[in-house]
């Protein structure tokens, strides 16, 4: 196998469709592993990959190995299938809070660690990766995981250091952002917009906002002021939002995501 997933939730799920759906690796250069075996068949019927509740078969038959399972499942994990881990298969983890080096530890040995913190608009080709490796990896090897974190979104290198941030500005981040499209569609609602109607209105204004500052690469506050006419409807909703205090409680959210992440 090319790539195995170690535990298959949300987030290894997201990877896996986004892989599929660009042909990075096909159907049958994929296996994932979790502990219920009755799961694992559903995946498999979902997806079209190899499944099994054995994930020291996962580990050993793939070149790549990504530790999909919760940060506090690690460590079990890795004592689980360490033996049967060689020095040239590559470790790619996704867990917020968990060091290279504290992967490396519950390896007890010299492994080849590429640390990730994705996200889950991944599913639709659109995620977002901060990543970074330890010295035993080799560039080839870091410019090929690289390509298949691409293949569902785009990705950054990072230092080590800087993935709590990421995790606060991207890893995270979906849900807020989630959150504040309810909130846009209730408004709608609010407005005599029919609520499905209002899901893709407020959906779709966000997607095109952030196109705009991906495209057009201007400063954010710039686009903003574009939609502030002199005395109009947008500078008023601008003063509420500031009143009520929507950037600070977005930087004190993201903050509050990134030290849970420091302190895991
Ligand atoms: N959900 C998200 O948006 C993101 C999650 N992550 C990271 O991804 C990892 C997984 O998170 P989610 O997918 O959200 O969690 P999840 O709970 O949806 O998935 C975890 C999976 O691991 C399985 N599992 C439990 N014990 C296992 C074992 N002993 N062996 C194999 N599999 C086992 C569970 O059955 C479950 O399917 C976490 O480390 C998290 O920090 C990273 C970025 C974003
Ligand atoms: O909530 C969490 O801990 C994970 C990590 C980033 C997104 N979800």
């Amino acid at each position: 196998m090319e790539i195995g997933f170690i535990g298959c939730g949300n987030m290894a799920k997201a990877m896996i469709s986004g892989i599929l759906a660009e042909g990075t690796f096909t159907k049958d250069e994929m296996i994932a592993s979790g502990p219920s075996e009755d799961k694992m068949n559903q995946i498999s019927e979902q997806l079209g990959i190899t499944t099994t509740s054995d994930n020291i078969k996962a580990a050993k038959n793939s070149r790549i190995i990504v530790l999909s399972v919760k940060p506090q499942m690690y460590d079990k994990v890795i004592r689980e299938i360490r033996d049967e881990v060689g020095k040239d298969q590559i470790v790619v983890t996704i867990a917020a809070g968990l060091s290279m080096e504290t992967v490396e530890r519950s390896f007890g040995k010299e492994t080849k660690i590429i640390r990730t913190m994705p996200n889950t608009p991944a599913l639709v080709g659109e995620g977002m990766t901060g990543m970074c490796m330890n010295p035993y990896v080799e560039e080839e090897e870091a410019r090929e995981v690289r390509k298949i974190f691409e293949s569902f979104g785009k990705v950054e290198i990072v230092d080590e250091k800087l993935i709590d941030a990421v995790v606060g500005v991207s890893g995270s981040s979906p849900a807020y952002v989630y959150m504040f499209i309810e909130a846009l569609a209730d408004a709608a609602v609010l407005g005599g917009i029919p609520r499905e109607k209002a899901y893709t209105f407020a959906a779709q204004a966000v997607l095109g906002s952030a196109k705009m500052v991906l495209e057009t690469k201007e400063h954010p506050g710039k686009l903003k002021d574009a939609v502030c006419s002199p005395a109009g409807t947008t500078i008023e909703a601008v003063r509420v939002l500031e009143q009520k205090g929507l950037r600070s409680a977005v930087i004190e959210a993201a903050n509050a995501a990134v030290e849970v992440s420091r302190n895991m």
